[in-house]
């Protein structure tokens, strides 16, 4: 009721932030940024690997470049998100092999950008109504992954895109409209997420049969633009 009484009095600046009107808050901005306060923006959350940048193509590289005469996995035959549990049904000691090419300094920094992806994001943020996140999972060995991935953002996307970078290993707890995600089965403590997921295609997911309800895109390709106005109001 406060914050509804004091939004009905604020002015609204720019790109969803409130500068109270009143003289003692002179000054203070608000954020107001969330679609439920502004009232018709949309947010949408987006994977970073295996959707921006490709996880799976820079493993495969690195791994066949650190173990050249152990076995792997061509990407068309990829089944299943961990790539580590499918090399360990290769050969036990394969999964420590797997971890530690993610675990190296370099690997989340050098992945190359997914085709299309970048420009997609890019237009993305240029929409009018529009919130974009890149909201993404870093790895528990944190020496090189979390300040990599913000490098990442920083190379491809520009500084400025820094703000929108979320990391997090629960994106349940993130609210959103959308969450466009390559892991068919995003969980956390949540059980009712506030997003739409919208499994982007990948090696390891492209045989899966996903339930009526639940949207694909194919690429960056596919009709991007399409989805986000589905959920426009
Ligand atoms: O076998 C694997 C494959 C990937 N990972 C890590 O999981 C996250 C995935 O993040 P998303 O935000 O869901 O794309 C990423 O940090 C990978 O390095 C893994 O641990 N094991
Ligand atoms: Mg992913």
């Amino acid at each position: 009721m406060l914050l509804c009484a004091i939004a009905t009095r604020a002015r609204l600046l720019g790109r969803g932030k409130l500068l109270l009107p009143f003289p003692r808050c002179k000054g203070i901005a608000v954020n107001m940024s969330s679609s439920r306060a502004a009232g018709k923006r949309l947010r949408v959350l987006v994977d970073m690997d295996g959707v921006l940048a490709d996880f799976e193509g820079g493993f495969l590289k690195e791994y066949r470049a650190r173990y050249p005469d152990e076995p792997f996995v061509p990407l068309g035959d990829r089944r299943g998100f961990w790539v580590s549990t499918q090399y360990e049904r290769l050969r036990k000691d394969l999964f420590e092999k797997a971890v530690s090419i993610w675990e190296s300094k370099g690997f989340f920094m050098d992945l190359e950008p997914l085709p299309g992806g970048v420009e997609a994001v890019k237009e993305m943020a240029r929409m009018v109504d529009t919130d974009v996140f890149i909201c993404t999972s870093p790895i528990k060995h944190y020496k090189h992954c979390p300040y990599e991935k913000y490098a990442w953002v920083e190379k491809h996307l520009g500084p400025d895109f820094l703000d929108q970078v979320i990391l997090t290993r629960d994106k349940t707890l993130i609210a959103g409209d959308l969450l466009i995600d390559d892991k068919p089965d995003i969980q956390g403590v949540e059980p009712t997420p506030a997003w739409e997921h919208v499994l982007f295609t990948a090696c390891h997911n492209k045989h899966l049969s996903v339930a009526p309800s639940q949207r694909r895109l194919l690429s960056w390709s596919d009709d991007w633009r399409a989805v986000l106005d589905s959920k426009r109001q």
